[in-house]
């Protein structure tokens, strides 16, 4: 462990001395950018209580002394326990804090691992759990750390969305808890940063890992930065601006896969983050370029990282292929979610694993009795339409919805099977379709068996074990003789109407949207 220094020792209050008017226009006019959304939520600061961040702490209390700034910021530092001083340099942020009557909350952070990843996912971690919803979090990057940023980025074969490097205004969601990283500082160069820190004799700490040249960062801030610095001078402020200049260009490219995704996708087939669908055919009729970007943004959209341009290419191959196998799945691990991408006939999924496996879960046979004296007696209102569970977990349930005064006029078609008389029992049956039950859709001349209509129905493979047959059941009280009427097949997401030949043409379920199935995500899936 590398002993770090705090330097020089403190001179306060900074409320007297002169404000540098470029970190303040800086600070200012992104204020001036993102005042309305900043409008009555709660600001807070992280402070390393290095030079940098310190310097914006500093800036900050100049300037709402002087009534420039309508806030003044909490402060926030993160307490790594890596470094021998960790517990020190706390106690110096608080101090500070204390002489500028500035809010201090110090967090204790647990790191995995020792490299400089761990302690930022680390620190994240433990910052977002003291901000509310909507709260903004401010942070001290600037120019120097965004040209680094650009740089590792593209060193590491970034595309277009890394190249942008960081933003100004982002905001971050992590399941339903929202919070804002704000970074008005970008265009400002570190040298900018040290003569105000020294002019203001700043006393922050110097963290030696900083310079140490032993990550890929500082590595290039200590070797690289200052050979290019050689051949252009403005080399920090030209690679920020690149990066801006990418910024816009990555908006108009995620618009136009924006809109490309909504013309390739099929709605009927999607359920939010669990399953996502895309018509290849449709797919197929953009210019090439158009392809592999809506694909890299379809595979991303419900996740903070894109994926590798490897997948990417592995999809897009999946999605021209000319032959009939539906056997290959690709893999991709997301930041929130694995997921599996596979093709059935001219369709491209996208299938979480938790759906995948929620898919595979047993359904159940279920019976609601439709015989009025029960319904009369559970003081059922007449059009209340009453769920049949076929099958649930936290995540998602599905369910048929039936409004059983709505069937009964079904009931007298089978009425008409004079030799069951008396019929007292009637019920609205579901039974999972197996593989050798032959029945006949409205559409079809015969009868098929299960198995044969998973093709004729185009039926996935994954959807094979969910498809349930709704029929009325109507029966003599002791069950010794009933009649069976096969009313729908259902899939989670598609309905097939049954044909009959007890049933009349007229009042054929076809007409009465009386019986409905629905997929209800419990949770963000
Ligand atoms: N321990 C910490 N506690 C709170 N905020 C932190 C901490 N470390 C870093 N930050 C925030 O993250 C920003 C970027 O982190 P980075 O590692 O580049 O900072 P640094 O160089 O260690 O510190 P500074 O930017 O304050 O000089 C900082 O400007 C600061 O706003």
């Amino acid at each position: 462990m590398s002993s770090s220094a705090i330097l020089p020792y403190p001179i306060d209050p900074i409320a007297q001395l002169p404000i540098d008017s470029q970190l303040a226009q800086a600070l200012l006019s992104s204020l001036a950018d993102y005042g309305e959304q900043l409008h009555g939520r709660r600001i807070w600061l992280a402070c390393s209580g290095g030079r940098d961040s310190l310097a914006l702490a500093a800036l900050c209390v100049q300037l709402y002394q002087q009534s420039r700034l309508p806030f003044l910021p909490q402060l926030l530092h993160v307490n790594h326990g890596l470094q021998a001083d960790s517990d020190i340099w706390a106690q110096h942020v608080a101090e500070w804090a204390k002489r500028q009557k500035i809010p201090c909350t110090i967090l204790q952070a647990q790191v995995n691992g020792h490299d400089e990843q761990a302690a930022r996912q680390a620190r994240y971690d433990v910052m977002r759990t003291q901000l509310n919803q909507d709260d903004v979090l401010l942070l001290a990057h600037h120019a120097d750390d965004q040209a680094e940023t650009v740089l590792m980025r593209l060193v590491q074969g970034a595309g277009l969305n890394g190249l942008t490097g960081m933003q100004p205004w982002r905001v971050q969601t992590q399941g339903v808890h929202r919070i804002v990283l704000w970074r008005p500082w970008l265009t400002i160069q570190r040298a900018s940063i040290s003569t105000y820190a020294q002019r203001l004799k700043l006393s922050y700490i110097d963290d030696p890992t900083n310079d140490g040249g032993d990550n890929v960062r500082s590595g290039l801030r200590r070797d690289i930065m200052p050979v290019l610095a050689k051949y252009n001078p403005n080399v920090i402020d030209n690679i920020a601006r690149s990066a801006q200049l990418l910024s816009d260009a990555q908006l108009i490219v995620s618009a136009q896969a924006s809109q490309d995704m909504q013309q390739t996708a099929i709605a009927s087939l999607q359920l939010s983050s669990a399953q996502r669908v895309l018509d290849i055919n449709e797919v197929k009729q953009l210019p090439l370029y158009r392809q592999r970007q809506l694909l890299h943004y379809w595979l991303a959209q419900d996740e903070p990282l894109p994926p590798a341009k490897q997948l990417v290419d592995d999809v897009w191959r999946l999605s021209q292929r000319h032959d009939h196998d539906h056997q290959t799945a690709l893999f991709w691990q997301g930041r929130k979610q694995s997921y599996t991408i596979r093709r059935y006939r001219e369709q491209l999924y996208r299938l979480s694993n938790d759906w995948l496996a929620w898919l595979k879960l047993p359904l159940s046979e279920q019976t609601l009795s439709l015989s009025e004296p029960l319904l009369l007696a559970n003081n059922l209102p007449e059009h209340q339409p009453i769920p049949i569970i076929l099958r649930s977990d936290q995540n998602v349930t599905w369910q048929v919805q039936t409004i059983p005064s709505e069937l009964l006029p079904l009931l007298d078609d089978i009425a008409l099977e004079a030799t069951l008389k008396p019929m007292l029992k009637t019920t609205l049956k579901t039974t999972p379709l197996h593989r050798s039950t032959r029945i006949q859709t409205a559409l079809a001349t015969r009868p098929q068996s299960g198995k044969k209509l998973y093709q004729t129905l185009g039926i996935p493979s994954w959807l094979r074990e969910s498809l349930v047959m709704v029929s009325i059941v109507n029966s003599n009280l002791d069950n010794a003789s009933s009649i069976e009427l096969p009313l729908l097949l259902l899939s989670p997401f598609e309905t097939w109407v049954l044909g009959s030949e007890t049933l009349s043409t007229d009042s054929s379920i076809e007409n009465k949207p009386s019986i409905a199935s629905q997929l209800i995500p419990n949770k963000a899936v």
